[in-house]
């Protein structure tokens, strides 16, 4: 083994799940290194979903092993695992009957190290919302506002590793691009490990030390961004990078 390389924060063997005939996860072997920023891509029902939902047990893989720091995260009770591993949903997923510090808190107070009021406001500051914003309920947020609140609760509990699915999906381009930096700074900042879902490769591309590109249940592309550009990765990758390189050709051209 080379000693210089990162311990690997997450590995997953022979992960498989199957939805009746669907094999929404088909056999994925897959190391991600700690301090890593991977993106998966690939198209609507190629699985994504469902392999983050396997990391923290959201859903119960039919076959395979899931290491979560060289432990089998079955072996790790639920809210412990939740807690350490944090998770943004796809469509935000706050619950609406409570307020903006109790959802931020939610995650801490399942595993029994319920948080202040002090560490909310930090929370809050860390995504860039203002203290007063803690006892807003989530109606009364735009939706940009809530998909921070969404980041902040992913937070609360000081996780090692972030899961991300589809964070930016429901947002205008120039919150997306504003939020996706901030994520991207404060994964470095706080030394996360972090697993992004986005449909959208120039996001990918941007944030990204890795990009895997998914499809049918197993991952068909493993490339740095810099490397996707440079054309591997296979047919199926290069299908998805033509569609910003496309973008920003045509728009170029308009120009002139
Ligand atoms: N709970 C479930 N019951 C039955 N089928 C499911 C379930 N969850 C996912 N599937 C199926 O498994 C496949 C993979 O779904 P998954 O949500 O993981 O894909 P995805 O790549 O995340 O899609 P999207 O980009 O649209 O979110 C799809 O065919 C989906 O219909």
């Amino acid at each position: 083994m080379d000693d210089a390389a990162p311990p690997t924060a997450l590995r997953l063997d022979g992960l498989a799940k199957h939805f009746g005939r669907t094999r929404a996860i088909d056999g994925v072997d897959l190391a991600i290194a700690r301090g890593s920023f991977v993106a998966l891509v690939g198209a609507s029902g190629s699985g994504k979903s469902t392999l983050l939902k396997t990391i923290n047990r959201l859903v119960a893989p039919d076959a395979g092993t899931i290491l979560f720091e060289g432990e089998d995260v079955t072996a790790i009770a639920a809210p412990a695992l939740r807690r350490r591993i944090g998770y943004v949903f796809q469509s935000i997923g706050l619950f609406p009957h409570m307020t903006v510090a109790e959802n931020i808190g939610i995650g801490p107070r399942l595993a029994r190290r319920p948080i202040g009021p002090e560490r909310v406001a930090e929370l809050l500051e860390l995504v860039e919302l203002e203290p007063a914003h803690a006892r807003r309920m989530p109606h009364a947020l735009s939706g940009g506002q809530r998909q921070r609140v969404g980041v902040a609760r992913a937070l609360a509990g000081e996780p090692q590793v972030l899961l991300m699915d589809e964070p930016f999906g429901a947002l205008d381009p120039v919150t997306r691009d504003a939020l996706g930096r901030k994520v991207r700074e404060l994964h470095d900042r706080l030394g996360l490990t972090t697993l992004m879902v986005t449909h959208d490769m120039a996001e990918a591309l941007l944030l990204a030390d890795r990009v895997l590109v998914m499809a049918a249940g197993r991952i068909v592309a493993d490339e740095t961004p810099r490397a996707l550009l440079a054309g591997a990765g296979g047919d199926e990758a290069q299908a998805l990078v033509a569609v910003p390189r496309d973008q920003a050709d045509a728009i170029a051209e308009l120009e002139g």
